[in-house]
């Protein structure tokens, strides 16, 4: 597999990023930063080069590039984030896809998006609907991908649909049937287990704060790359987030 990985360094302040369904642990912003490192060399490991954004060191958030931006074959649709605080991430996200040569175009008030509400499988696009994630930003997503099925779905308890549910390079989706609203879901030994990265073929990057769900779906024949993220999992972040994977 060959692509770009868009990724974003976390700055200094980090441990000020948002937090909404989990109390506030303390973060530490050195070692975030180490974390960081080691999961953009998982993924320049399996052929996904990194492109960075410009530091954004003023912006807490602004790591969890994922949410301002979906990419769609050559379509970069930037996204009007659900919390107002991270709406000047998207700017310097606008840049980065441009120079990679995609079209962008962006989801205007009132609607809002985050990135971490769609789930893209096949010719369908699955939008969590959630505290971030509104149903006019639905409808402009829908409208820009005419070509692709638009599917809302409830969720329940959760920052964003990808906290949820993901899905496996088959197609198969694994995730917390308690919080989203979406059938025939392989359950995930633990929470962090619904959080999966198709690197290409059979492999897979995942957190290693789900070591039992890794070993689960080693037995059905994936190759598993773990990486520890603690330090963005204390801010609700998991391994989806943190990059965008563009073809
Ligand atoms: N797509 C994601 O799961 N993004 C995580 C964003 C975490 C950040 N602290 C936030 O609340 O916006």
């Amino acid at each position: 597999m060959s692509g770009i990985a868009l990724v974003r360094k976390p700055g200094p302040r980090i441990a000020d990023g948002l937090v909404t369904y989990v109390r506030r642990d303390p973060v530490d912003p050195e070692l975030a930063l180490r974390q960081h490192e080691a999961y953009v060399s998982a993924l320049d490991a399996a052929g996904w080069r990194p492109v960075y954004a410009d530091p954004a060191d003023d912006l807490p958030d602004a790591p969890f590039v994922e949410d301002t931006v979906v990419v769609c074959g050559r379509l970069a649709v930037l996204t009007r984030p659900g919390a107002p605080e991270r709406r000047p991430e998207v700017a310097s996200v606008e840049r980065v896809v441009r120079e990679l040569g995609l079209t962008s175009v962006r989801i205007a008030e009132p609607g809002t998006l985050d990135g971490g509400d769609v789930l893209q499988t096949g010719a369908t696009v699955y939008v969590g609907r959630s505290s971030r994630t509104n149903d006019e930003g639905i409808a402009q997503l829908a409208a820009l991908l005419p070509e692709r099925e638009v599917v809302p779905v409830g969720l329940d308890g959760v920052l964003h649909l990808k906290s949820a549910v993901t899905a496996l390079p088959d197609g198969t989706f694994i995730g917390d049937p308690s919080r989203v609203d979406l059938p025939g879901l392989l359950v995930p030994a633990e929470e962090a287990g619904a959080h999966v990265v198709p690197l290409g073929g059979g492999r897979v990057l995942m957190s290693a704060s789900a070591p039992a769900t890794a070993a689960m779906l080693r037995e059905r024949g994936l190759d598993v790359v773990a990486v520890d993220i603690s330090e963005f999992e204390k801010l609700e972040g998991c391994v989806t987030c943190l990059s965008v994977l563009i073809m």
